[in-house]
């Protein structure tokens, strides 16, 4: 157990007299004289929502003091002992009501074809999850019809969208007739290798990504299934490289970022504007906030929804804490100590800007760590194949910016840092609870266990961070930076079991 001299919270130290939650005037390490704090005059106690898959990666025993943050549930929790004891297989998980990789019925029931049937079974998917049991019913439907889904991240989503275009196509005609877009290259990459994983039995089958780069000017696209980042796929349908007139189906990944983003929504809203054959739009993301809902009900019009309440989004399998740092430079001391103390496996540090990302690498580079760095300044072919070395474990800490936080797919990353709080609005005024949820996603994926650490070092930060907590519901565990033995055997204790198990044998 920590000191508590020693281990002021932020919360307490934002508890100082004269200080309001309104205040902007915060001054990190000013003593407090008062023993209620801040989060104390706001919140009403809220018992923690039990949940199925909490037990899965050990009982947090909490014998210290819990700080309830508000009345929607989220809260944080100090002085968390872990007993680890993993048990459960997928099989088990999978076989858990509530869990949302539970499914009911087999691939075999959802009437797919024997080829996308033998590539399920060689990528050594055996159970469908919730969404692709849910969905690919209703998605292989006819006549077609438009849909709007959700589901947690790593949950599965990819396979629902790409077996529902596998299954749409005429492999009589060679022109192309679906295109999947995602937010950045690396995403639309990874989702035309799941296209190829799945389809690698279908004879005839075609794919083509189109990504800043992949295109040479003058060339046509003739595959069946194109993938590919908005403003190129513009651009190539433009110039008529990309011949839409047998387009049936288009599908936006991460639909909700897609049609949030000014310059991106405008671009899907065009490229959809230039196919006027689509008898399918399917729009996918682990988030929908209400506003983006109502554009995406327009741009998606009569779909069927499938939808998550806002407390089922967080993924149980991930350990959500976070660190008090002393001040925004001092977090760099945090994360070298972090890092020095143990052996991560892979992971993943989010920061807001290019700067920090390039700083922070160079850092831990001459500190001896692997590490690499990609943002959104690198050239194209540099990217793939930073995130090529990383995916290959050939490094073992990717240091990113916003452009990875979402859809990234590489199942050993047992540990993501926000090392900046997710902000949006032009002042970085509001917390952006979507991409936290997003960034910590990238851990914990189909049923395995992970550790998300944010960082928090002024009154500013901990606001976002908890109004984060509170909009999902989750309960954040306190890592005492004056108690590194504590924090060690926290961390580690999750982080080796999602390293022993894999909380499951696959
Ligand atoms: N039925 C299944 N059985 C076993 N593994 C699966 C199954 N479906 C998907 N997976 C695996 O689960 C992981 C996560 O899938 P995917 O990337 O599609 O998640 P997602 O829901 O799109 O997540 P995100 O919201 O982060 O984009 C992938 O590694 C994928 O191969």
């Amino acid at each position: 157990m920590s000191d508590p001299a020693k281990s002021a919270s932020l919360a307490d130290r934002v508890t100082r007299p004269g200080l309001d939650a309104s205040s902007s005037s915060f001054t990190p390490g000013a003593a407090s004289t008062q023993s209620t704090s801040w989060a104390d005059e706001v919140a009403s106690p809220v018992a923690p929502k039990e949940d199925p898959l909490v037990s899965t990666v050990g009982d947090a025993q909490v014998d210290g003091q819990v700080e309830p943050l508000g009345g929607s549930g989220g809260s944080f929790i100090d002085d968390v002992q872990y007993d680890v004891e993993v048990t459960l297989t997928l099989e088990e998980l999978q076989r858990q009501e509530g869990n949302p990789l539970h499914s009911v019925k087999s691939f075999e029931e959802l009437g797919l074809s024997p080829q996308v049937l033998q590539g399920l079974f060689a990528m050594n998917f055996k159970k469908p999850s919730k969404i692709q049991e849910k969905s690919l019913p209703l998605l292989l439907r006819s006549p077609p019809q438009n849909m709007i889904a959700q589901s947690q991240s790593g949950t599965g989503k990819t396979a629902a969208f790409v077996i529902t275009i596998l299954s749409r196509l005429d492999y009589s005609v060679n022109k192309p007739q679906a295109l999947c877009l995602a937010p950045s290259r690396e995403l639309a990459r990874q989702i035309e290798g799941v296209v190829k994983s799945i389809g690698q039995f279908v004879e005839g089958l075609t794919i083509q990504g189109a990504v800043p780069g992949a295109v040479p000017r003058g060339e046509r696209l003739e595959s069946k299934v194109v993938v590919g980042t908005p403003g190129t796929v513009m651009d190539l349908i433009k110039r008529r490289q990309f011949d839409t007139s047998q387009m049936k189906i288009l599908c936006l990944d991460e639909a909700d970022n897609m049609l949030d983003q000014q310059g991106l929504g405008e671009q899907c809203l065009r490229v959809k504007q230039m196919i006027p054959s689509l008898s399918q739009i399917l729009l996918f993301s682990a988030t929908f906030p209400d506003d983006v809902l109502r554009y995406a009900e327009q741009f998606c019009p009569n779909a069927i929804q499938i939808k998550l309440q806002r407390n089922d989004m967080n993924v149980a399998g991930i350990k959500q804490m976070y660190m008090d740092c002393p001040s925004d430079d001092g977090k760099y001391d945090i994360l070298a100590r972090l890092y020095g103390l143990m052996t991560i496996g892979s992971s993943i540090i989010f920061v807001k800007k290019r700067e920090t990302a390039d700083s922070i690498a160079a850092r831990l580079l001459s500190d001896g760590h692997n590490v690499v760095a990609v943002h959104g300044a690198f050239e194209g072919g540099e990217r793939d194949a930073i995130l090529e070395k990383f995916r290959l474990g050939e490094a073992k800490v990717l240091i990113t910016t916003n452009v990875l936080a979402r859809g990234i797919d590489v199942q050993s990353v047992s540990m993501v840092i926000n090392y900046d709080i997710p902000m949006k609005g032009r002042s970085d005024s509001e917390a952006d609870s979507e991409t936290y949820l997003h960034r910590i996603g990238r851990t914990g994926r189909f049923g395995r266990v992970g550790v998300s650490i944010s960082f928090v070092f002024d009154r500013k930060s901990y606001v976002a961070l908890q109004s984060i907590s509170q909009h999902y519901g989750i309960e954040l565990i306190r890592l005492d930076t004056d108690d590194w033995d504590q924090t060690e055997k926290v961390v580690k204790s999750v982080i080796k079991s999602s390293r022993a198990g894999t909380n499951f044998k696959k």
